[in-house]
Order: C-alpha cells, then sequence, then structure tokens
C-alpha cells in the first residue's frame, strides 16, 4: 500500500474521484512534487490495491460489532502528515466525525485507524478526549489558527485545552476503531519523517440520510456542495447526501438503505 501511494503521488496511478491533497502552506508557498507534497489522499476506493485495506477480514472482524452484518466502506483516507513547515498546519484541530456524516444513527458507524509506521508523540499521534463518545454533536468551524488551516479541517467550536487527554502511540500495524462522536485531533509533525496512516469509515448499509439544513453541520454539508460543483461541474440537484451515496461501497452483506 505505501508502494500504491507513491505511484499515486507520481502519477503513475490514475485513479477516478481520488482527491491528492497538499497541506496549505506547501500549496501556497513551496514548490514540492511527489509524495512530499501530499498530506492526504481521499476517497481511494476505486483503487483496487488501497481499497483491499477496507476488505481486510481482521479489520472487518470487529467493524461488523459495530454495525452489523451489512457494512458499507464510506470514507478512505490514507494521511501522509508531512514534517510541519513552521506554521503548525500539519494539525489536525480536535473534531468529532460524525459532523462530516449526513447518516445516522452514530452507533452504526465506526473508523478503523491503522498506523503504516510507528506514531507517536513527536509525529504527531492521534490525540482523543476519553469519553466524548457519550456526549452530543458539538458546533465546529475552522479554528483560529495564525498559521493557517487546512481546506475542511474544522475543529470543536470553544476546544477546552484542559480538558484530559491520552496520546494514542502506536506500532506499525495497530489499529483502533473509534466512534465518530469521539473527539479527536493529531499533533504537530516535529519530525523529519511523513507519517502515514490509512482509515476507512463504516457504517451498516441500514443507517438513513438526514438533512443537515437547519443543524450545526450545514456549514461542512455547503462547503462540500461547492467543491463538488467546482471538481466535478454538477449541479444543485447533487446533494450533500449524494455525495456520500456515490462513494459508498458495500463490503459485505447487503446495500439496504444508504
Ligand atoms: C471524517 C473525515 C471526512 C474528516 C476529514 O477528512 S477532514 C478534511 C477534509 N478535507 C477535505 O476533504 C479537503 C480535500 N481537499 C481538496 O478537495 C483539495 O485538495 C483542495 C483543498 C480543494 C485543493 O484542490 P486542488 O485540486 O489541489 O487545487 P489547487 O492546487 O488548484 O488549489 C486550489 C486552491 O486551493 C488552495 N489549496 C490547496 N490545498 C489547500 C489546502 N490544503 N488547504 C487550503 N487551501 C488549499 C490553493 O492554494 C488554491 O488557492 P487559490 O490559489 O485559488 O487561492
Ligand atoms: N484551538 C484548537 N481547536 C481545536 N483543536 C486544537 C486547538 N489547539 C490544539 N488543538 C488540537 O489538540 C491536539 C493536541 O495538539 P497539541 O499540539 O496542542 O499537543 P500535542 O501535539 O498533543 O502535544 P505536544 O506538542 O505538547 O507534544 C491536536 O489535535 C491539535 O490539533
Ligand atoms: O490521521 C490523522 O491525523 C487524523 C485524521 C482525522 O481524524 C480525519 O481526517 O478525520
Ligand atoms: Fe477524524
Ligand atoms: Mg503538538
Amino acid at each position: 500500500m505505501v508502494d500504491e501511494f507513491e505511484h499515486i503521488c507520481t502519477r503513475k496511478a490514475n485513479v477516478p474521484g481520488l482527491v491528492v491533497m497538499k497541506d496549505v502552506t506547501i500549496a501556497k508557498s513551496e514548490f514540492v512534487e511527489g509524495e512530499k507534497a501530499v498530506t492526504k489522499l481521499q476517497d481511494f476506493q476505486e483503487d483496487p490495491e488501497l481499497f483491499r485495506y477496507c476488505t481486510l477480514p481482521q479489520i472487518l472482524k470487529y467493524v461488523e460489532c459495530f454495525t452489523g452484518p451489512n457494512i458499507m466502506a464510506m470514507h478512505t483516507m490514507l494521511i501522509n502528515k508531512p514534517p510541519d513547515t513552521g506554521k503548525k498546519t500539519s494539525r489536525h484541530p480536535m473534531h468529532q466525525d460524525l459532523h462530516y456524516f449526513p447518516f445516522r444513527p452514530a452507533d452504526r458507524i465506526v473508523c478503523s485507524w491503522t498506523a503504516m509506521e510507528k506514531v507517536h508523540r513527536e509525529n504527531g499521534c492521534l490525540v482523543v478526549l476519553p469519553g466524548s463518545h457519550r456526549g452530543t454533536l458539538q458546533e465546529h468551524d475552522y479554528p483560529e489558527w495564525e498559521g493557517g488551516v487546512n481546506k475542511m479541517y474544522h475543529g470543536v467550536r470553544n476546544y477546552d485545552p484542559g480538558h484530559p487527554r491520552v496520546h494514542l502511540e502506536m506500532e506499525k500495524g495497530d489499529t483502533v476503531f473509534f466512534h465518530p462522536l469521539l473527539i479527536h485531533g493529531s499533533g504537530m509533525n516535529q519530525t523529519e519523517g511523513f507519517r502515514k496512516a490509512i482509515s476507512c469509515h463504516y457504517a451498516s448499509s441500514d443507517c438513513y440520510y438526514i438533512d443537515v439544513k437547519g443543524t450545526t453541520q450545514e456549514n461542512i454539508g455547503n462547503e462540500v456542495k461547492e467543491l463538488a460543483s467546482r471538481k466535478y461541474g454538477v449541479d444543485d440537484t447533487v446533494s450533500f447526501q449524494d455525495t456520500w451515496a456515490l462513494r459508498g461501497r458495500l463490503v459485505k452483506g447487503d446495500r439496504t438503505s444508504l
């Protein structure tokens, strides 16, 4: 999967729907080519080698405990957190993944996140607020960070840095499974290396879409629709929910609703 990542970054592989994202400071100033410019791949569902991750029985065995037998892979990412450029933009603000998802119930959604190498505090491991998954969905917005923030990296509003945190230091191949309400983020990468992880958000295909109009998710819904219309030239008839229905892939059981 590391090899496939390199292929994509050097444009030896062209994958439909894939989003190759650069760090905001790299995109706006430095000239960097290849994998060193890439912060994140999103939506690799059409890449057979990377998507193999989402179908691994040793992952699905645990996912099924949360989703039940009808399992959709809704969102795929390979994160290549770069050495920080000095602006602290390699951080990912504290957030709840449910903010991005117009489907419910939350208890039938789970993220698997696998370290592709040793991750620790210095290279920006995951940081979680234990117990926060028992709360409700919070308001999210761009944090007011001097050095800038990556596109769509919303954070919980009024984040309290005093809340007890747990740093998830992991060995290569270790996997965490977490609830979409769990408040989590990741720190700065203060090393010279790129911190790689691969992840998939799964949901029961029995989940249902919700309308986010008038909810705290309206801001991200509008941002996603705006991006989809610019990128794919689609009009307003493609909804926030549609962008998810198009990306989701069945990995086990039947596609009943999503
Ligand atoms: C649970 C899960 C869903 C949670 C998350 O995933 S949170 C993060 C979600 N983030 C995303 O989904 C964003 C995905 N990224 C993208 O869609 C793209 O990379 C874009 C940010 C739109 C950039 O598109 P790209 O095709 O690379 O376009 P260009 O290189 O021509 O740049 C167009 C304008 O965008 C700017 N840009 C590029 N990368 C970033 C960045 N990382 N953050 C903020 N702005 C950025 C770039 O400077 C350019 O701006 P202007 O020169 O037009 O002002
Ligand atoms: N104002 C904020 N809003 C949202 N999230 C934030 C905010 N400030 C920091 N965070 C997030 O909190 C988490 C912890 O980051 P921070 O860099 O403060 O500490 P760390 O990297 O865990 O530890 P240290 O740098 O002290 O070793 C990261 O996910 C970071 O993005
Ligand atoms: O790998 C990371 O830094 C965390 C990314 C994350 O939480 C997300 O994109 O939703
Ligand atoms: Fe997240
Ligand atoms: Mg830090």
